[in-house]
């Protein structure tokens, strides 16, 4: 089975390439931004030209949060548009598209975890170029997978986890909002779910949500990994962390049809953070 990776070097993309190292059968393209550009529509149909591929998995993205709101245009261009370019190439050549979408297409305000059928409507513009990249992929294609995820971290790329322990490590004090709650993700375990997907050659193709299990403030998160690296840091609730772009106050994804679904295990976030904590040291 031959499987196109796009936006394969950055943190997703990473962890897929790790994954990908158990399973021999499957022949991976893993292509970084240089290699294959989303955002041009030439460069997708001549590379699905000369392969031929079964699946895409689509981790490429422009996920600065904060820069999106004054980068508008370029959000769009990667999210949406590029997201179009890549579902229109993998209906004329019948590559089924697994897309990473996310928890900001939710406006936070449901009291309870976020179901696939829940109303979208996202609160910043990251969240609506994601979401007009679904919208895409839906009107497009039949046999396409979008996977909603949320607060992902690794020891790859940019992410909460590395920021909150270079911070620590510095001996700098932190101050956390408790005003979102969401689930952590570990991008690792996200990767392991996604060729579990193309693994079970099931034919339900659809929107689902993963992340691990529990929920946590970036409070709770930011606390549990200065306490796992025995770092002496202060960190502070904060109520008041400014920022540029809104984010959803709840942004916990509901994973029951995606377990049932798929027969997926799902690790708790602490569990699988001390796991990546204990691989890294
Ligand atoms: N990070 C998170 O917390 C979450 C992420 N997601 C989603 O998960 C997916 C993976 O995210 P993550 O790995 O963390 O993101 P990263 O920012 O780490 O990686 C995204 C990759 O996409 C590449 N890219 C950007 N523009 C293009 C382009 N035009 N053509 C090809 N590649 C491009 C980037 O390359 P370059 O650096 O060269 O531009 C980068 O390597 C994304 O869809 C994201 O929206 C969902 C929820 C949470
Ligand atoms: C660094 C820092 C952040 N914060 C706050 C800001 C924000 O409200 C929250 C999270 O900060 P970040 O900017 O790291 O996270 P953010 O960029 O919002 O993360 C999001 O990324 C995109 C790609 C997604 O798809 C989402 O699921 C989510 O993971 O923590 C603090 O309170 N103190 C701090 O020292």
């Amino acid at each position: 089975m031959k499987i196109l990776v796009t936006g394969a070097a950055g943190q997703l993309g990473q962890c897929l390439q790790v994954a990908a190292k158990k399973y021999t059968t499957l022949n991976f393209c893993f292509t970084d931004s240089k290699e294959l550009n989303i955002a041009s529509a030439e460069a997708i149909q001549s590379y699905f030209e000369k392969h031929n591929f079964h699946y895409c998995i689509n981790a490429a993205a422009y996920t600065n949060v904060e820069q999106a709101e004054t980068d508008i245009n370029k959000a769009f261009l990667i999210n949406a548009e590029g997201v179009k370019h890549l579902a229109e190439a993998c209906q004329k050549h019948q590559t089924k598209l697994i897309h990473i979408s996310t928890d900001y297409v939710f406006d936070g305000e449901k009291k309870s975890a976020y179901t696939e059928e829940d109303q979208v409507n996202p609160i910043n513009v990251y969240g609506a170029s994601k979401l007009k990249g679904e919208q895409y992929i839906q009107e497009i294609l039949k046999e396409y997978y979008i996977v909603r995820t949320s607060w992902l971290y690794s020891q790859f790329g940019h992410n909460f986890f590395k920021t909150i322990s270079q911070k620590a490590a510095s001996g700098e004090s932190l101050k956390i909002t408790t005003q979102q709650k969401g689930n952590p993700t570990n991008a690792n375990d996200l990767a392991a779910a996604v060729l579990q997907i193309i693994l079970s050659q099931k034919k339900n193709y659809g929107i689902y949500h993963y992340s691990n299990l529990g929920e946590a403030t970036w409070y709770d998160f930011a606390k549990a990994i200065v306490e796992r690296q025995d770092k002496k840091t202060m960190v502070q609730a904060s109520n008041a962390y400014k920022t540029k772009a809104k984010r959803p106050v709840n942004s916990c994804l509901d994973k029951g049809k995606i377990i049932e679904t798929f027969d997926l295990t799902i690790p708790q976030w602490e569990a699988s953070l001390t796991n990546l904590i204990n691989n890294e040291s």
